[in-house]
């Protein structure tokens, strides 16, 4: 069963007449998690951004996005505000900028949260403690008293990952969650975002440059050139039978990228990562 079904979802820059994503329809099944990757200006972004209805400016979209069924189109901003983080939860790439600088971690996460929950203080500190440890964040209520610079960038990424398990949506669109850290919290993060599936179940879409990352966490996976999808399939499928020379390209220069990090490294393999 699919929880989401984007029926040709149109976009364009409505100050320049610039279409970005002229025809794209594609589906996302109960439970599982289909990554989008491509290169950098195809439009992944904007197509996640299209579904929570976050586009600012002047970009412009049409077409049918069904959430479980309900026309997410036809809602009312007040309407879609209610489907934002309950049902529908972005986790962006830089998590510095997804919270207030000016406010403690903890007042922004119970602001959010009281949007969904009529959770008492301390049920708030309770269920985020609990989602804060899960993912490795240790001392949490000390945490939640800390302002966004006090903490690493893949502290802050963890953060959002905590809040996406307190709210328990139906669906996580995550864009490019690892792409601001370093390598070791990059493969934290990841993990984490595994776990997430394991214990929660939920569907996601996941957007990302590093095709080693998508092959541990997707199912299946679109490809996106200049604002087509141009291949689409299983996670296996596309490893090793894709059809379109771009998606050979990207394979074929992460396996090589692989093999020199590997020969760097002494012969260490990497080919599962
Ligand atoms: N707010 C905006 N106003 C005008 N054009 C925009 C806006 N946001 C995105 N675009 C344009 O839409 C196109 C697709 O951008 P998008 O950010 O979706 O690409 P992407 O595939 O996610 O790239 P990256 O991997 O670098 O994040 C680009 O040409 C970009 O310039």
């Amino acid at each position: 069963m699919n929880i989401l079904d984007v029926k040709n979802l149109k976009i364009w820059d409505g100050s320049t007449g610039r279409t970005i994503v002229p025809d794209s329809s594609f589906q996302l099944k109960q439970g599982t998690c289909l990554a989008i990757v491509g290169e950098s200006g195809s439009g992944k972004s904007v197509t996640c951004r299209s579904i929570m209805r976050l586009n600012k400016g002047s970009i412009c979209q049409s077409g049918d996005i069904l959430f479980q069924g309900e026309n997410l189109s036809l809602l009312s901003e007040q309407e879609m505000r209610r489907k934002r983080g309950k049902n529908l939860c972005m986790i962006l790439q830089n998590g510095m900028r997804a919270f207030d600088p000016s406010c403690k971690l903890g007042v922004h996460l119970k602001e959010t949260l009281d949007q969904h929950f009529s959770w008492s203080k301390q049920a708030f500190t309770d269920h985020m403690a609990k989602a804060m440890e899960s993912v490795m964040l240790r001392s949490p209520v000390e945490l939640m008293n800390k302002y966004p610079h006090q903490l690493s960038g893949g502290m802050l990424q963890r953060v959002m990952i905590a809040l996406a398990i307190a709210l328990e949506p139906d669906i996580i669109i995550a864009d490019e969650p690892t792409t601001a850290l370093d390598t070791i919290s990059q493969f934290e993060v990841v993990e984490q975002f595994i776990r997430l599936r394991e214990v929660m179940g939920c569907s996601m879409i996941f957007i990302s440059h590093d095709l080693g990352v998508v092959r541990k966490i997707a199912d299946d996976v679109l490809v996106m050139k200049d604002g087509e999808i141009v291949e689409r399939g299983t996670t296996q499928a596309i490893f090793t039978e894709a059809r379109h020379e771009y998606t050979r390209y990207l394979v074929s220069s992460k396996l090589a990228l692989s093999q020199h990090f590997a020969n760097v490294m002494g012969g260490i393999a990497l080919a599962d990562r």
